[in-house]
């Protein structure tokens, strides 16, 4: 897949088959293209060459198995709608729009809540939450869908170390499960503690595999090459 934006090539011939029931952090220097390539392969960006399957499928076949939490901030949550009511949108794939959410997805969408630590934030205005709190409620919709595979653009961004803690044990139960999760990350110190497959990104695939196999020195390097950015392990 080829992804231009204007006459700017952002994604470059990316070649990537990613296994069922991973944990992947894709990984790469500001502006590498790592939201890109997620919106990509979601159908919201359209490639200029390329194509993306999902279980052999296009993303229109398979939207009902696939959840996407995008960037804090990104969303401008001005209209009036509380917490559990965004909780509950994440029911609505499974009711259909006609029926209206049970007791049951009640229930889900609170525990959904509470694992995240926003149980108490249920009946607040969604744009009366920190950009953290806001994450948080998102991640909480997307436990609530229920799908085969999860795609996350810095869901670590703007939380503090608790929440982040909270996140990753629920990243980690979802594999678990065998929901395949892709996830934008940009700190590299936590990458081997965090995932179990890894894809290196700047314009191209630089690698992508196990962890133990492709996060290298070396690797990283390649990736980080040329960006002027600072790389920190
Ligand atoms: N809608 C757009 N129109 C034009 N250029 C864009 C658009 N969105 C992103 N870009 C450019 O495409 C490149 C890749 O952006 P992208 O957001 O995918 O990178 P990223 O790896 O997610 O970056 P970061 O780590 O900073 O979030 C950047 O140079 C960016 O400026």
């Amino acid at each position: 897949m080829t992804v231009v934006y204007q006459v700017k090539p952002v994604l470059w011939d990316i070649d990537l088959k990613i296994p069922k029931g991973v944990l992947m952090a894709i990984v790469g220097p500001n502006g590498a293209g790592k939201s890109t390539l997620i919106k990509a392969m979601l159908g919201l960006i359209k490639p200029i060459s390329g194509n993306v399957l999902f279980d052999g499928k296009p993303y229109k076949e398979q939207r009902s198995h696939i959840a996407y939490v995008p960037q804090s901030g990104s969303v401008d949550w001005d209209f009036p709608t509380n917490v559990l009511d965004v909780v509950l949108m994440g029911r609505y794939g499974a009711l259909g729009w006609i029926k209206r959410p049970s007791h049951d997805d009640k229930i889900k969408s609170i525990e959904a809540l509470e694992k995240l630590g926003m149980k108490e934030f249920a009946d607040r205005q969604i744009s009366q939450l920190s950009g953290g709190q806001q994450q948080r409620v998102f991640l909480a919709r997307a436990l609530v869908q229920d799908v085969d595979i999860y795609f996350m653009d810095e869901p670590f961004k703007g939380v503090d170390a608790k929440t982040e803690k909270a996140i990753i044990s629920l990243l980690k139960e979802l594999r678990e499960r065998g929901k395949t999760v892709i996830v934008v990350h940009h700190d590299l110190q936590t990458v081997p503690e965090y995932f179990d497959w890894v894809t290196l990104l700047n314009t191209q695939i630089i690698d992508s595999g196990p962890v133990n196999v492709v996060f290298t020195e070396e690797n990283l390097k390649k990736t980080y090459r040329s960006t002027g950015q600072i790389l920190k392990r």
